[in-house]
């Protein structure tokens, strides 16, 4: 086979925007002997028309790591980009939306409980992706195990979890949010969020974290990417995968793993201590949390992760900026105490005066709203596309009041009574509730 027709795929190559598009390839140039390399499974003849449909898309990524797999080279003007047609897919009583994010463990869609109406947000972990990762399987589970346990305002709720044995998939129902801190600092100003603003969710992430303490749990993985935002501006600590529950019979909070991200691990961790106090290291990390987020940066930097944990290592954290004021400069700076006894608990953090006093919006600042990944300001349901999809399959189900006047045989030329109309309108409910039953009725196309 000639290898110019061919492209090797690489791990990190993606195809653009996969959740919103299907690809049509056309005119795909492949020798009748290579049949066999093409990736889309089922794939009829070469020069035929294929789709990807959203499982085998979710495959891609499977089969990625699999080093033989080809792509037949294809002209961009053979590939037309069209929206994809929304298909409604139910797992369990939650009906799908669009995709929210990814992680590393996998993706995260957004769902809409079917009895109680509430949005959800649901981890699809994947049996065979999780054995790739270190330790993949073993933090999911603890994952669960922990949040199954934990209520509170601050920390994400664990709603539901559900297994496909057959696909060989998990399914975490979560707490629906509507943004990310992380995002959302990467899209304001300076990518730093006003003080009044920084300190509304410094304050909820220590009600969060004293909670989560009081339990014996340390998160260990503390930043503002694991740190959520719901509707109505509610802070949620979520991630769990590398928390830990303490001994409940040992009085020392003694961990021996820290696995966290590297610009948010304290010293000791950076300098491969063997075992540390948990709690100051969620400590730290709330600390370097709130210097990023009242700075837009970090105290540590570093070209590579090797620089970046060597400086935290052995360094002293940028001094926090003059301009953010002496009671946050001086709560900063205790908080990110190379030894971990002199850091402050939860509890002297809520005592200081930088967060018992809550900072004015100073003149031409603007608080940042939470972003979702499609920047939709209203943060309107994804569901709903394919629930229209499912209920109101087709065009000819939305009807006019022109459509209304053909449909009644007057072919729009008389002017209807408000009766007929009504008696009309209520044909039309009719079979909008037909079709809502998934039966819907042959309906005339106008
Ligand atoms: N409860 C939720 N509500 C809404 N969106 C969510 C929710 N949980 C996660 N997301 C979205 O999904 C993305 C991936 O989340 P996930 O927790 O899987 O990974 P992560 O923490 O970003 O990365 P990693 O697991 O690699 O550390 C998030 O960045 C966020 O955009």
């Amino acid at each position: 086979m000639d290898p110019r027709m061919c492209r090797k795929i690489s791990s990190s190559e993606s195809l653009p925007d996969a959740e919103n598009v299907e690809y049509e390839v056309s005119n795909i140039i492949a020798p009748q002997e290579s049949e066999e390399n093409f990736l889309i499974e089922g794939s009829p003849e070469p020069n035929s028309v294929s789709w990807l449909d959203d499982e085998q898309i979710e495959d891609l990524d499977l089969n990625l790591d699999q080093t033989n797999l080809f792509f037949h080279r294809v002209d961009s003007a053979d590939i037309i980009y069209r929206s994809k047609k929304k298909k409604c897919k139910m797992v369990g009583k939650y009906v799908m939306g669009d995709v929210l994010g990814e992680g590393s463990y996998g993706k995260v869609k957004e769902m809409l409980d079917s009895e109680s109406l509430c949005r959800r947000a649901v981890k699809i972990l994947k049996k065979r992706k999780l054995r790739r990762i270190p330790n993949g399987e073993q933090n999911v589970q603890r994952e669960i195990q922990l949040l199954r346990i934990l209520r509170h305002r601050n920390v994400i709720e664990l709603v539901d979890v559900m297994y496909n044995d057959e696909k060989q998939k998990m399914y975490l129902v979560m707490e629906f949010c509507v943004g990310v801190l992380q995002d959302m600092l990467e899209s304001s100003p300076g990518k730093k969020f006003p003080q009044r603003q920084a300190h509304d969710y410094f304050t909820q992430l220590l009600d969060g974290l004293e909670y989560l303490h009081g339990q014996g749990v340390v998160h260990k993985d503390i930043k503002p990417g694991n740190l959520l935002l719901t509707l109505d501006h509610t802070l949620k600590i979520t991630d769990f995968g590398v928390a830990e529950a303490l001994d409940m019979f040992s009085p020392e909070d003694t961990c021996y793993t820290g696995q966290g991200s590297p610009a948010f691990q304290p010293p000791e961790i950076a300098n491969g201590a063997e075992q540390f106090s948990g709690i100051k290291v969620d400590i730290w990390s709330s600390g370097v949390t709130l210097y990023n987020m009242t700075t837009g940066r970090y105290p540590f930097e570093g070209d590579n992760v090797y620089r970046l944990l060597e400086a935290i290592g052995r360094g002293e954290p940028a001094p926090p900026p003059a301009a953010l004021g002496p009671a946050l400069g001086a709560l900063l700076e205790r908080m990110l105490k190379r030894d971990p006894a002199l850091r402050p608990t939860v509890n002297e953090i809520k005592r200081h005066v930088w967060v018992q006093a809550t900072p004015p919006l100073e003149a031409g600042e603007r608080l940042v709203s939470p972003r979702s990944r499609r920047s939709d300001e209203l943060h309107t349901s994804t569901v709903i596309p394919y629930l229209v999809e499912r209920h109101y399959a087709s065009a000819q189900e939305y009807f006019t009041e022109r459509d209304l006047r053909h449909e009644l045989g007057d072919g729009g030329s008389r002017t209807l009574s408000t009766a007929e109309l009504s008696d009309g309108e209520s044909t039309r409910q009719k079979r909008r509730w037909h079709s809502s039953c998934g039966r819907l009725p042959s309906c005339r196309l106008t």
